[in-house]
């Protein structure tokens, strides 16, 4: 088993080159050292790409979904526990007693205001698609419906789903196509389609017609958030397929991570339903990856767990499941149909290990990468060839530069910059998960141009004392930077930025600070790492822009 090695405990800064004391909080021009041996924490919700409900991003107007979790608490244990027993006699491993927490009396559920309109059928015209949850705008009488399961252009009955006479906007499914548009097909997947699957937006539209779905919503963020035309945007006005383009029907098995639910009464898994605590029971996931797939795990009964994460790396043989159990549940005893290394999560979010690793090696831009605790990678497989490649075209670092690789993750552009600006040029890694920072020093330990600290980029970056580097990478989270964080880097005077984003939206909106700061997207380009979803992942270029 290869041995988590403790980071190196000093490199070169991306500014300054000195180096704080640990823990201390930095003086100008120093970097805060961070604190090594805390307790490993539960993998934060790293999935950027929105499987569910969750953390799936907002219609216009639309509000924060509730968490989805399955209760937790001694109330909910024994109540959803499954009948059935496990095919083996349980493994003697008991998951920690629930602890009698102080409980707060739980706020009445809030009850919209007017009469409920969900189940009732409009007839509608489809209009355009909306930015984020795969859906297309409606009306109906005047009201707005997002309605999914449509395409623009189409006659469809728009059952309603959510929403109430008093309802801003009303969200709603096309159970009925009476004219269908040409980019329509049969969904591939048996589990798709209103009411079901909430994994997958669009299995009934081609590969081709998903991509001019993703080409609008981009061309709309663009010209609304930042006033930017395609063209002024250097972009050339394409999502990119990536690993070929598909004929209609065939769909790509592209996801390397899954995050599976299971029903609490039968122990079968499922995939989470849209906006919702049902689950959708599933025998197959189409697009989930190969390594994922051959694991069997849709083919068990999974007692006393509430959801499997399975993780299927690239380029190596790495295969981990990350259990959560129901509080105070047995863990069953895990048969798989491949070796797999094992986790599991217990109800105050530490992360155990069970078995085997605690993390998955990924290989890609000619490094293997370790990623521990079911932490941030691309969920794509050929995701970070890709988005690292686009990033270095687009930046041309040049040897001896210093760059910055602000939300550094596990430290993929880091090394990729790393390896181009030499030993005479430097890199500092920002990145606020602690596993993450772990991992990146570990992945990169053999580089001495590259440091890796650890805080959340708005708050350490004002307190480095950088006032100037050549090159940025940013890849952050779907909110995106946000006003600050985006004026301070226009301050730093870099030669280049690539902006790495999730999302068209946040994105749109921080070229518009960026405006402000002076600097100018010059090139975009966006790839279909998500396919059948409403998701994809852009990259900007930018650069000072001409006095
Ligand atoms: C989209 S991921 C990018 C990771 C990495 N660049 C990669 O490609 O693997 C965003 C990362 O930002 C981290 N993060 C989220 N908020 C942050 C913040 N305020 N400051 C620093 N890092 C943050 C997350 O933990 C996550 O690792």
């Amino acid at each position: 088993m290869t041995r988590n090695n403790p980071p190196r405990p000093s490199g070169k800064s991306g500014g300054s080159g000195k180096s704080a004391k640990a823990g201390k909080a930095s003086k100008p021009g120093q970097v805060a050292r961070p604190r090594w041996g805390a307790k490993p924490a539960r993998p934060a919700a790293t999935d950027r790409d929105g499987f569910t409900a969750q953390t799936a991003p907002l219609a216009p107007g639309e509000e924060p979904a509730k968490p989805v979790r399955e209760p937790k608490g001694p109330g909910a244990s024994k109540a959803e526990r499954p009948r059935k027993q496990a095919v083996r006699p349980p493994k003697v491993l008991r998951t920690a007693k629930p602890v009698a927490k102080a409980v707060k009396a739980p706020a009445a559920p809030r009850v919209p205001a007017g009469d409920p309109l969900v189940g009732e059928r409009y007839e509608v015209e489809v209009g355009a698609v909306a930015h984020g949850g795969g859906h297309c705008v409606a009306r109906h009488e005047g009201r707005v419906l997002f309605v999914r399961h449509a395409l623009p252009g189409e006659r469809v009955i728009a059952q309603v789903t959510e929403g109430t006479t008093k309802s801003r906007f009303l969200r709603a499914d096309a159970v009925e196509i009476l004219e269908a548009a040409k980019d329509r097909i049969a969904p591939p997947c048996p589990f798709a389609g209103p009411g079901r699957c909430g994994g997958c937006d669009w299995q009934h539209v081609t590969p081709g017609g998903q991509r001019k779905l993703k080409v609008a919503v981009l061309t709309e963020q663009l010209a609304k958030l930042a006033g930017l035309t395609p063209a002024e945007a250097g972009w050339d006005g394409s999502v990119e397929p990536v690993g070929g383009k598909l004929p209609a029907g065939e769909v790509p098995a592209w996801r390397s991570r899954v995050q599976y639910a299971v029903d609490p009464a039968s122990g079968k898994v499922g995939l989470r339903k849209h906006r919702s605590h049902e689950i959708q029971p599933i025998d197959r996931c189409l697009i989930a990856a190969e390594g994922v797939t051959e694991l069997g795990i849709e083919a068990r009964d999974w007692p006393g767990i509430t959801s499997i994460d399975a993780v299927a790396a690239t380029g190596s043989s790495d295969r981990q499941i990350i259990l959560t159990p129901a509080p105070g549940a047995q863990l069953p005893l895990v048969e798989l149909d491949k070796p797999v290394s094992i986790s599991r999560i217990d109800e105050h979010d530490n992360f155990h290990r069970v078995h085997g690793r605690t993390f998955v090696r990924e290989v890609a831009a000619g490094r293997t990468w370790r990623v521990s605790n079911g932490g941030f990678w691309q969920i794509h497989p050929e995701a970070p060839d890709t988005l690292v490649d686009a990033v270095l075209d687009g930046l041309d670092p040049q040897w001896g530069e210093n760059a910055l690789d602000l939300y550094c993750g596990v430290g993929l552009f880091a090394g990729a910059l790393a390896d181009r600006v030499g030993e005479d040029g430097a890199v500092l890694g920002i990145e606020s998960s602690k596993q993450a920072v772990v991992d990146a020093r570990h992945n990169l330990a053999a580089l001495d141009n590259v440091r890796i600290e650890h805080d959340k980029v708005e708050s350490l970056l004002p307190r480095t004392g950088i006032t100037s580097t050549d090159l940025i990478v940013l890849d952050p989270p779907r909110a995106g930077a946000g006003r600050e964080t985006v004026a301070h880097l226009a301050g730093l005077e870099a030669r280049r930025i690539a902006y790495v984003a999730c999302d068209p939206a946040a994105l749109a909106r921080d070229l518009a600070f960026f405006r402000e700061g002076g600097y100018r997207p010059v090139s975009l380009r966006a790839f279909d790492l998500f396919p059948m979803t409403h998701h994809f992942e852009c990259v900007a270029i930018l650069e000072p822009i001409a006095e």
